[in-house]
């Protein structure tokens, strides 16, 4: 297909993909008990999010992502503009049973234990028991609380509390699932594991909103994003475009001689191109920290590799203007 022809196709796509979230010059003053302007949080925002993608919210701290996500979640009133979810202004409550919402800090009931919190929630919806019962099991074991769904909350760690608030959140099977923050307080694994998590559901067919500040786990989860500041819009746009260095060429290789990587460097140089870099990768420190956990609950007991291990050691990464 020539490149013409796919860009038409996916602008058909995009034109025929069932728009989940919109906001119209959407904009939020709060205001003090006297009814003045205190803050200016959000600036006629203009966004749609499209059914199945994970759209991500970023900013600094004070930039107006939750108060965004509030104002779609209809729990503050706009100050001007809309907000509209499935095509509904978000004050209509009707589009509550089509959405979870996991907030920044989960308030759940701390005496009672995993299956008791996601049965109370069940029944708010009015889901029938043996429907409650079959969506706790699935759910309990989806976020990985299998061993503690007896504990009470109030023994949980952060970990787990986060957990339990997602689970929580999906309770009614949504459409459209909010998430404030959904890695904060979490450790490496449990960061991996939230970010599996929702790509789990995006491969489900569900669409993600999610707001962070932290900017790796964003990158790894979402399709598009929009960058706030001050409560204004600054960005917007696919993750893998707005990254993309469009003048630099990346090429990985492995298993290349010294003399090979020499005539590398020749034909560049015959290219007039420059040679920006050419050595060994380096994997993430993610990668590197799962990697020595997994390996320490394969083999229990087993003492620090020395530093120097050869194991990273695979391939060359060339990077040419
Ligand atoms: N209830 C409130 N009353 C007055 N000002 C508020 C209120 N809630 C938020 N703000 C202000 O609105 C602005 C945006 O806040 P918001 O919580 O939306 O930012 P955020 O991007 O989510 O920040 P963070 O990353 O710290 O959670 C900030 O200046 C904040 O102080």
């Amino acid at each position: 297909m020539s490149e013409a022809t796919s860009a038409e196709t996916a602008g058909a796509e995009t034109a025929s993909s069932e728009i989940v979230v919109q906001t119209r010059a959407l904009s939020k003053v709060y205001r003090d008990f006297w009814g003045r302007q205190k803050v200016r949080a959000l600036k006629s925002l203009d966004l749609e999010v499209r059914k199945g993608e994970v759209f991500g919210l970023l900013g600094p701290n004070g930039s107006g992502k939750t108060t965004t996500i509030k104002l779609l979640l209809g729990l503050l009133f706009p100050t001007e503009g809309e907000a509209l979810l499935f095509g509904k202004d978000s004050s209509d409550v009707s589009k509550n049973e089509r959405l979870g919402y996991l907030p920044e800090e989960s308030y759940l009931y701390r005496f009672l234990n995993a299956e008791e919190t996601l049965d109370f929630y069940g029944r708010l919806f009015d889901m029938p028991a043996d429907v409650r019962e079959q969506r706790i099991d699935e759910l309990i074991k989806m976020v990985g609380l299998d061993r503690a769904r007896k504990r009470q909350l109030q023994e949980y760690s952060k970990g787990m509390t986060r957990r339990i608030g997602l689970a929580q959140a999906l309770i009614n099977n949504p459409e459209l699932i909010l998430l404030d923050e959904p890695t904060s307080g979490l450790d490496p694994i449990g960061t991996r594991e939230m970010k599996d998590m929702i790509l789990r559901l995006k491969a489900e067919g569900k669409t993600v909103v999610m707001c962070s500040h932290l900017l790796a786990d964003v990158q790894d989860v979402c399709d598009r994003i929009a960058i706030l500041h001050q409560g204004e819009l600054k960005e917007l746009g696919r993750v893998d475009t707005l990254l993309t260095v469009a003048d630099v060429t990346q090429l990985r290789a492995k298993g290349l001689t010294g003399e090979c990587q020499q005539e590398l460097r020749d034909v560049i140089a015959r290219h007039h191109g420059e040679l920006l870099e050419m050595n060994n990768p380096t994997t993430t420190l993610e990668d590197l920290f799962l990697k020595i956990v997994r390996d320490s609950e394969a083999r229990p007991g087993r003492r620090a590799s020395i530093e120097g291990a050869d194991d990273n050691k695979t391939g060359g990464v060339a990077t040419a203007d």
